[in-house]
């Protein structure tokens, strides 16, 4: 499994600016053409119901929002990682702050993506939460503090030491990216520069007027950082 390398990851949630399938494949081709300028890596995480066509139509990272912790066979509904990965996917977020899920299932998850050799991007509230989570060891942990979700205060002006603290609460063992409120370069560069190893982004891209000139600035504050 090639380990994504300072991601910043777009999810595209449900949002309808980018929920039918033109319209996520506009987006998707956009930060595709980003990533291959700019030599960022972009990862996409598209609606669920597109992320197989999303996977055939370009070539960088994409994930998961979500899977299930279920088997192949009769699980009516349920989102089966290994039939994700036989779309294409190279992991999934889990346990995200609008799809939370029982510490024991993160800790099932975890381990089974690991062994599909599917990156595991845990979803945090709080330091709290990083420490236990980072017991299973997944391969990043993202802290979102759910107030400023959507809100456009990026999480690295308004609470800079919710990243720092969860940094520390990993204590190494998982790699520490964040989200929420993140809208400009600045926000973004400010997260790096406070060790964040990378971006998790929705409403700052999907519901700007270009999705193209967006990500490009979201590109450009990642492209400050000395790896
Ligand atoms: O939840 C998020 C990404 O997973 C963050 O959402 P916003 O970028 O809209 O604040």
């Amino acid at each position: 499994m090639k380990l994504l390398n300072r991601p910043l990851i777009i999810n595209f949630k449900n949002y309808g600016e980018a929920s039918s399938a033109e319209k996520t494949l506009e987006l998707a081709r956009a930060a595709q053409e980003v990533a291959r300028k700019l030599e960022v890596e972009v990862v996409l995480a598209p609606p669920q119901p597109s992320l197989a066509l999303v996977c055939k139509n370009v070539d960088i990272p994409v994930i998961s929002q979500h899977v299930d912790d279920a088997q192949e066979g009769s699980t009516t509904g349920f989102f089966v990682p290994e039939i994700a990965k036989s779309y294409g996917a190279s992991g999934s977020l889990i346990n995200h702050s609008e799809h939370r899920i029982e510490i024991g299932v993160i800790a099932s998850l975890a381990k089974k993506l690991r062994a599909l050799k599917m990156t595991s991007i845990v979803c945090a509230r709080t330091p709290d939460e990083v420490t236990r989570i980072s017991e299973m060891e997944p391969d990043f942990i993202a802290i979102e503090p759910p107030e400023l979700i959507g809100s456009g205060r990026a999480v690295s002006k308004e609470n800079p030491a919710i990243i720092t603290d969860s940094i520390k609460a990993a204590g190494g063992k998982s790699k520490v990216i964040c989200g929420a409120g993140i809208t400009d370069r600045d926000d973004v560069a400010k997260a790096v520069e406070l060790g964040s190893y990378g971006i998790l982004v929705a409403s700052g891209i999907i519901k700007a007027k270009s999705w193209p000139d967006k990500i490009a600035e979201l590109a450009q504050g990642m492209k400050k950082i000395s790896s």
